[in-house]
């Protein structure tokens, strides 16, 4: 039986009064002591997928503890608009906070109101003209050093070129010197230790590299706080905005904090970003005739990508929506309840988890014509797809909608674009799978990607 959340909002009837409220039924088929873990390691996906077919809406499973997993827009809806109310986010991330402290989504409320005034001047209008010529730059020195022709792991090309990105677009165009091979290396320590499966404090080898790369990142981010506070006028970056912009109460954030923040915007963008891209390069090559629509329309180009021409990219940006609603980076989104928590019909205790996940909402037939097709145009004008903003949960939504969003989306296009504009492309590795490590989201297990450049060098663009 599916279970209609807007009924008992709007209808209270509808929620049995009386009775007292059932806790979301649990999927069968879990092990005892362990529950559904293995099956949530190995594709949480198909956990989900199972439960929402089996148990409508709302549903719990265990990995040992339970999880209960909301599924739909409506449901979506619930989720976002109850955030920072009787959702708590901080906690449903809590183990990322080992990794990158208390800033943004690990920050409690009142912190956050602090971190949150930052956000709109780093992703306002005038800093991502900026991070345009940033992302055209950086993919034009990708390109020169692929040279005219090779073999290339696409999920490596992609984690090289959106660091680069990140770091032009975030520290400025001398990023390379200042933060150096050794901030990347600290970096990868911080990024794989994070587990949802393992607790954050085991002494484990894998947390004494992760707190190594910490300190490592803050003496890098201190020195180069410290260069900025030293001349200001130098600098017009993201680290020095975050110095030299004053908070609501008058305050400025310190070097350590700043650098938490910095990191926090690297964190969240990077790998989700080298993923998703990694993703829409390889299900494009997948798709012959998307492919050739593609080739089609990025011919028009011109070597500099900017605002005006991504809209001579309508194909472009559907394949990123639809390699989100396929392959999100973002697969579900974690929220602990502050107290019981009625919905449906149902009534989730204190201190559960609750969450949303692209392994059942992104499958829904009610929502999406078969679900499983790799099907872009079902983002066009045309069709109605895409006119649920809710339908997807990719970038998340309401006011914790990933502020990054559009910022990756044009960086994907920009990379996408400029790859087939100047390269026929061979997939080496027809099939490769989705893998998950420990619960994470999934990526593409190593793809070779032959590649034979079409047209004369692109020099990277002077910088003005
Ligand atoms: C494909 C790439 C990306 C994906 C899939 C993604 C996904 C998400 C999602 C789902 C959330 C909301 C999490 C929740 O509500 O539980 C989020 C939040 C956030 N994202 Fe992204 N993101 C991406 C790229 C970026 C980039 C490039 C940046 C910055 C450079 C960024 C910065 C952030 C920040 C700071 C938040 C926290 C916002 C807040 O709490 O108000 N993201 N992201």
């Amino acid at each position: 039986m599916k279970h209609n959340l807007s009924d008992s909002l709007e209808n209270p009837s509808s929620l049995k009064s009386g009775d007292p409220m059932q806790l979301p039924p649990v999927l069968k088929g879990g092990w005892p002591i362990i529950g559904h873990l293995p099956e949530f390691m190995q594709d949480k996906g198909a956990l989900f997928y199972k439960g929402y077919q089996e148990l409508g809406n709302v549903f719990t499973v265990k990995i040992p503890q339970p999880i209960v997993v909301v599924t739909g827009s409506e449901y979506h809806q619930w989720f976002y608009n109850e955030t920072d109310k009787s959702l708590n986010i901080a906690k449903g991330y809590e183990i990322l906070k080992y990794a990158i402290g208390e800033i943004f989504l690990t920050a409690s409320k009142e912190q956050y109101k602090k971190h949150r005034i930052f956000l709109p001047i780093i992703f306002g209008r005038e800093r991502s003209l900026g991070y345009l010529n940033a992302m055209n730059y950086e993919v034009d020195v990708w390109l020169d050093r692929l040279g005219e022709s090779g073999e290339m792991d696409i999920m490596e090309e992609m984690r090289l070129v959106t660091r680069s990105i990140a770091g032009h677009a975030f520290a400025g165009a001398n990023f390379r010197d200042e933060l150096g091979s050794e901030f990347w290396e600290a970096y990868s320590d911080i990024a794989k230790s994070v587990s949802i499966i393992l607790p954050p404090n085991w002494p484990l080898p894998r947390y004494k590299r992760r707190d190594r790369g910490r300190a490592k990142i803050r003496s890098i981010l201190g020195r180069l706080c410290q260069q900025r506070r030293q001349a200001p006028d130098a600098y017009d970056d993201v680290i020095s905005l975050l110095l030299n912009t004053p908070l609501d109460d008058g305050t400025y954030l310190d070097d350590q904090k700043a650098a938490d923040l910095w990191l926090g915007l690297i964190f969240a963008g990077n790998d989700t970003t080298a993923r998703q891209a990694a993703w829409c390069v390889l299900l494009t090559l997948q798709h012959p005739n998307i492919l050739a629509r593609l080739q089609t329309e990025v011919e028009v180009l011109n070597d500099s990508i900017d605002a005006m021409s991504f809209r001579s990219l309508p194909l472009t940006f559907q394949v990123i929506d639809e390699t989100v609603r396929l392959k999100p980076s973002a697969d579900m989104l974690l929220r602990v309840t502050e107290q019981d928590v009625e919905v449906g019909d149902y009534q989730i205790p204190a201190g559960w988890r609750v969450v949303i996940a692209a392994g059942s909402s992104h499958y829904l037939e009610s929502k999406f014509s078969n679900p499983p097709l790799f099907d872009p145009d079902r983002f066009s004008k045309e069709r109605s797809e895409a006119k649920d903003q809710y339908a997807i949960m990719g970038f998340g939504g309401g006011g914790r909608k990933c502020p990054g969003m559009n910022f990756a989306k044009n960086e994907m296009a920009i990379i996408l674009a400029k790859l087939l504009r100047n390269y026929d492309l061979t997939l080496l590795t027809p099939n490769p799978k989705t893998i998950t490590v420990l619960g994470g989201a999934p990526r593409p297990s190593p793809t070779r990607i032959s590649y034979q450049r079409k047209r004369s060098p692109v020099h990277p663009m002077q910088l003005n």
